[in-house]
């Protein structure tokens, strides 16, 4: 029986740890370390694993291994492993090294686009219309990240108007869904329902997933209302490792530990091992030398 309320009774995790946790990491792992990283991931029960990201290693070097990565990691049937890719040269490299799918990545706010893309938000959006063309043509399917949609730290409040055009725009040129991303974790319950409120009146729940950041302690809290929104497609990185280069501040993603606990007692249905993947986030956090970031990790671990 699913939980009372009226939420999805299936959800489809994007786990993101290889890509947005490891982007900011202090300590560089290397090919074999993300390698392992991401085939344990495999073999949690993850259906979606971002595992590299082509941006100008001079922006990012953490993500400069990402075609060693994903040329060597050991694919499994039914498993989508997919890469950022802002402009051409990325989706070529992208392509060149076999990403099943591969993301755009825009802003809803003028400055974090200037600052993590180096363009405008129409700038941006006329860079990825090729990018996505061309995915296309080469049957690759395109997703769409909006970066700021419940604050900015550049220019503060964000509005949702605005989060619905760059949305609709994006969706019309065939990414198939748009990850909101609450890139600072300002994000409340109250402000993501506002939010969703005004996307799914105008676009359906199946397009949209939310990507939340716990700087606040909120992104579980945001997920719930999401889910209660209808949507059932969600970001999270394994041990909440993360944070955005060019968002000062940020803490990690939503853990996915913690995610699929709260799912799991929902009675919502994901796939996953959360056993399993409590191993995987427990091993890269002792790589990593830093405290694990997932709540549910830690206690099931204790
Ligand atoms: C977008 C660019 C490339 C524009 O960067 P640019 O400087 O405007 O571009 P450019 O075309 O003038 O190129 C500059 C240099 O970068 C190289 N270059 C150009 N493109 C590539 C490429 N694809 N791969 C490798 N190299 C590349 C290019 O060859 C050139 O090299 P140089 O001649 O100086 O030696 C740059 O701004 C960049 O790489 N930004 C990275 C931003 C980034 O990765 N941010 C983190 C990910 S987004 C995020 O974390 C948020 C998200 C998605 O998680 C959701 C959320 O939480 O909000």
């Amino acid at each position: 029986m699913s939980f009372h309320l009226d939420t999805p009774s299936k959800v489809s995790i994007v786990e993101v740890g290889p890509r947005d946790g490891l982007q900011n990491e202090k300590t560089p792992l290397t090919v074999q370390d993300k390698v392992t990283l991401i085939d344990a991931l495999s073999n949690t029960g993850l259906r979606r694993i971002e595992a590299g990201s082509f941006v100008s290693p001079k922006w990012v070097p953490q993500m400069a291994n990402s075609d060693a990565v994903l040329t060597s990691i050991a694919r499994q049937q039914g498993i989508s492993y997919s890469a950022l890719t802002p402009n051409m040269r990325g989706l070529t490299d992208a392509l060149a090294a076999k990403a099943d799918e591969v993301a755009v990545f825009g802003a809803a706010s003028e400055s974090f686009s200037q600052k993590n893309i180096n363009c405008s938000i129409e700038q941006s959006i006329e860079r990825f219309i090729p990018v996505i063309d061309a995915a296309k043509a080469a049957s690759v399917p395109v997703r769409a990240y909006i970066s700021c949609v419940l604050g900015c730290p550049y220019e503060g409040e964000v509005s949702p108007q605005a989060v619905l055009d760059v949305s609709k725009t994006l969706l019309s040129l065939g990414c198939y869904e748009v990850s909101l991303g609450d890139t600072i974790g300002v994000g409340t319950p109250k402000k993501t329902s506002a939010l969703l409120s005004l996307l799914l009146s105008q676009l359906p729940a199946n397009k949209l997933a939310l990507h939340m950041h716990d700087t606040y302690g909120q992104a579980l809290a945001n997920v719930l209302i999401g889910l209660q929104h209808g949507i059932a497609s969600f970001d999270a990185s394994v041990a909440g490792l993360g944070g955005c280069p060019y968002a000062k501040g940020a803490s990690g993603n939503l853990a996915s530990e913690d995610l699929l606990y709260m799912l799991e007692n929902m009675d919502i249905d994901t796939g996953i091992d959360l056993q399993k993947l409590i191993k995987v986030g427990h091993h890269i956090s002792v790589k990593l030398d830093r405290q694990n970031g997932a709540k549910a990790g830690r206690a099931l671990l204790a």
